[in-house]
């Protein structure tokens, strides 16, 4: 079983009081680890001081949680996690999911969630970002699941139910934020995340398969942290930054054709083969990362500090 007294003990000493209870917490993804600059009196703890946690290895993702203040007023004291862990760098998924449980205890009731996913319904263009309903986890079905194992928390729930893991409140304060803030509406859609092990992008055969499964997005984080917050009773936010189109073309491009129009001298129209890079990712998160920034913001103020406080959905 993890020990998260060695971790609390470190935080209790290098965050000040006025931080050390954090309402919210945020998880950035990909090239969004920018949101940390709208807070305040931020106080950064790099990875390598806190007791089990381990490195983040992906370009785009710092090492770091910052602690500080975001919102209007006063503010409201949030933890951050400035670059996340995912199983493909090698780290467990009881390592994955430790800051969330750290959170937990630190009195974490809300969790916002951000990741750079690609888009598998093409009606989602590059740049959107979806308010995350509901997911499908091939991972979890086939036993890659971070609540596997001896229970953690004997009062938390063994068989955890996941119909509600996204937070229907929380979901309608996006909407409520892109409204306030005059964002035009087709800059947010909702959708169903797949979660993929990764390191390796879909092949066009997957991608139609998790679309035809009904996915909208597909991403390689997010659900293991969803499932420790759910877990721990947070509310939960996910909102995902569609990065790239996944490469599903519907009609099989025929290279036998290909190569006979050639062969009889008839014109052919050779495809170029589209792919998708890590480099594509951190840059539409340089682009669209300051609009993740603003509603998240906005959501942050929007959250009623006494529905907070209490677990709903
Ligand atoms: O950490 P997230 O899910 O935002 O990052 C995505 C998934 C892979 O880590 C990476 C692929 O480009 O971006
Ligand atoms: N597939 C999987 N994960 C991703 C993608 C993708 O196309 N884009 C960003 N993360």
């Amino acid at each position: 079983m993890a020990d998260f007294s060695a971790t609390l003990q470190v935080l209790k000493e290098l965050v000040p009081p006025a931080l050390q209870n954090p309402r919210v917490g945020i998880i950035c993804g990909s090239g969004l680890s920018g949101l940390a600059a709208t807070l305040r009196q931020t106080v950064l703890v790099p990875y390598d001081r806190l007791p089990g946690f381990v490195q983040s290895t992906v370009p785009g993702h710092k090492s770091s949680l910052a602690f500080g203040l975001m919102g209007s007023g006063g503010g409201v004291p949030v933890i951050a996690m400035l670059g996340r862990f995912h199983p493909y760098e090698g780290h467990r998924l009881s390592s994955v999911v430790f800051p969330v449980r750290v959170m937990a205890k630190m009195g974490v009731n809300d969790i916002i969630i951000t990741n750079a996913a690609g888009a598998l319904n093409p009606e989602l263009a590059v740049g959107t970002i979806v308010v995350v309903h509901d997911h499908i986890a091939l991972p979890n079905l086939t036993g890659m699941n971070p609540l596997l194992g001896p229970q953690t928390n004997l009062s938390l729930p063994r068989f955890l139910p996941l119909s509600d893991a996204y937070s229907r409140l929380l979901r309608k304060l996006v909407f409520r934020a892109a409204h306030d803030l005059s964002i035009k509406r087709d800059a947010l859609a909702e959708g169903t995340y797949a979660w993929v092990s990764g390191p390796t992008y879909e092949t066009p055969a997957e991608g139609r398969f998790l679309r035809a499964a009904g996915a909208d997005v597909v991403g390689m984080s997010t659900v293991p942290e969803v499932l420790a917050a759910r877990e721990e009773g947070m509310n939960v936010l996910v909102l995902s930054l569609v990065t790239n189109a996944v490469v599903i073309p519907m009609d099989y491009r025929s290279v036998r054709d290909e190569f006979e129009a050639e062969n009889t001298g008839m014109s052919a129209t050779s495809v170029v083969d589209e792919v998708v890079s890590h480099e594509e990712v951190l840059a539409l998160g340089k682009l669209k990362g300051d609009l993740m920034k603003t509603i998240v913001e906005k959501v942050i103020d929007l959250i009623p500090s006494d529905v907070s406080m209490s677990v709903q959905n």
